[in-house]
């Protein structure tokens, strides 16, 4: 599959967190020079001297061949370029990087979040921030440490433009992680802003010990509401349906090794928020997502209850119990 005329020779990653050195390190082993940019000098210095990221992905022995960086310059000539920053930081990232772009580079996006203030995806920032490059969107079911790992996993590609997308979802794709094409672009990332937020409320239900049965309950009319949003937003339902949407969402709600899954559960358990987040340096999407997620959804009048609450939780307006009975007792109404 794919267009050999568009063949991946070089990949920059911009960011060197988990999911950046994970790519960075399943990347390494196709046909390309993987190149990391990251903002801290420690893990530069890390990776090009130690072949580690001790802070972000420890444990994990990276391929000798990826090289580090903290110019963004250099990143800026590759035949295609991961972003993976937090997506709050983002838009900052990439109007550094923008200045040395040449015009029409693909770029990747790999980081799952709505921007709070402004309430874009970051496609959309992307579109604002770079006009010039090929947008692309990957995203699917896939901690960073079972990718770093070669551990297998499966994810969706989503280009609008056919040929660069069959290319990227070829060049990207390896033994270990095997790709889907899709021309559905905000889909795509759609499920993977909205399932931190829901692997919230999972972590909630858990921490609470509210049972299994529980468990399925919200992720199952979490994703209603994923759906109901996506339907608004102008995702394609096979988008929601697949590894980016359903596949992530039970993914994240599924195991405590995701951030926004365990910080629910921390919740639950009674711990504060400042409590959880004053313990971590990896970031948890879903608490920055969910403001900008309920006001989107208020916007194009979504029923969103799951959304909200988690929303009013995180706010410090709502607490656990009282969240649980407020959706229990809703007004009865049909299945949709
Ligand atoms: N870790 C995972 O398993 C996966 C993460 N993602 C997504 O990838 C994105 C990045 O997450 P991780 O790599 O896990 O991050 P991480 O939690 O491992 O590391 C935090 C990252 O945030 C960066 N950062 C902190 N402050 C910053 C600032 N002011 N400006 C720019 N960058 C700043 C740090 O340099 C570091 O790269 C997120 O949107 C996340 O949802 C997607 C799939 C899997
Ligand atoms: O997006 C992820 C897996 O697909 C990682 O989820 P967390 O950020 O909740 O750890």
């Amino acid at each position: 599959m794919g267009d050999a005329s568009l063949q991946l020779r070089s990949i920059s990653i911009i960011g060197g967190g988990a999911w950046g050195t994970a790519l960075a390190q399943t990347l390494s082993y196709n046909d390309a020079n993987v190149t990391l940019w990251a903002r801290e000098p420690e893990i530069v210095e890390d990776i090009n001297a130690r072949h580690v990221n001790r802070v972000f992905l420890p444990g994990v022995d990276l391929n000798a061949s990826i090289r580090a960086t903290g110019d963004l310059a250099k990143v800026a000539t590759a035949d295609a370029i991961l972003a993976v920053a937090p997506a709050q930081h983002l838009r900052a990232v990439l109007s550094d990087l923008a200045r040395h772009l040449p015009v029409g580079v693909p770029i990747v996006i790999c980081s799952k979040g709505i921007e709070q203030a402004t309430g874009k995806f970051m496609g959309d920032v992307l579109e604002e921030v770079v006009p010039q490059a090929t947008r692309a969107v990957l995203s699917g079911p896939s901690f960073a440490a079972d990718v770093a790992r070669g551990l297998p996993s499966a994810l969706t590609l989503a280009c609008r433009n056919e040929a660069v997308g069959r290319a990227l979802t070829a060049s990207l794709s390896s033994r270990q992680m095997r790709l889907y094409w899709s021309s559905d672009v905000l889909g795509a990332e759609l499920g993977g802003s909205v399932k931190n937020v829901l692997a919230i409320a999972a972590g909630i239900v858990e921490g609470r010990g509210l049972g299994t049965s529980a468990h399925a309950a919200i992720v199952t009319r979490g994703f209603a509401e994923l759906r109901r949003f996506g339907d608004v937003m102008g995702a394609r339902p096979e988008t929601l349906l697949g590894l980016s949407g359903l596949g992530d969402l039970i993914l994240t709600c599924g195991s405590a090794q995701s951030r926004n899954m365990s910080l629910g559960r921390g919740l639950g358990e009674g711990r504060t928020l400042s409590e959880i987040l004053g313990g971590r340096s990896a970031v948890t999407e879903g608490v920055y997502t969910a403001a900008a997620l309920v006001g989107l959804a208020r916007s194009k009048a979504v029923e969103m209850p799951i959304a909200e609450a988690v929303h009013e939780i995180i706010e410090g307006r709502l607490g656990v119990d009282e969240a649980i009975a407020g959706l229990m007792q809703r007004p009865l109404k049909a299945e949709d």
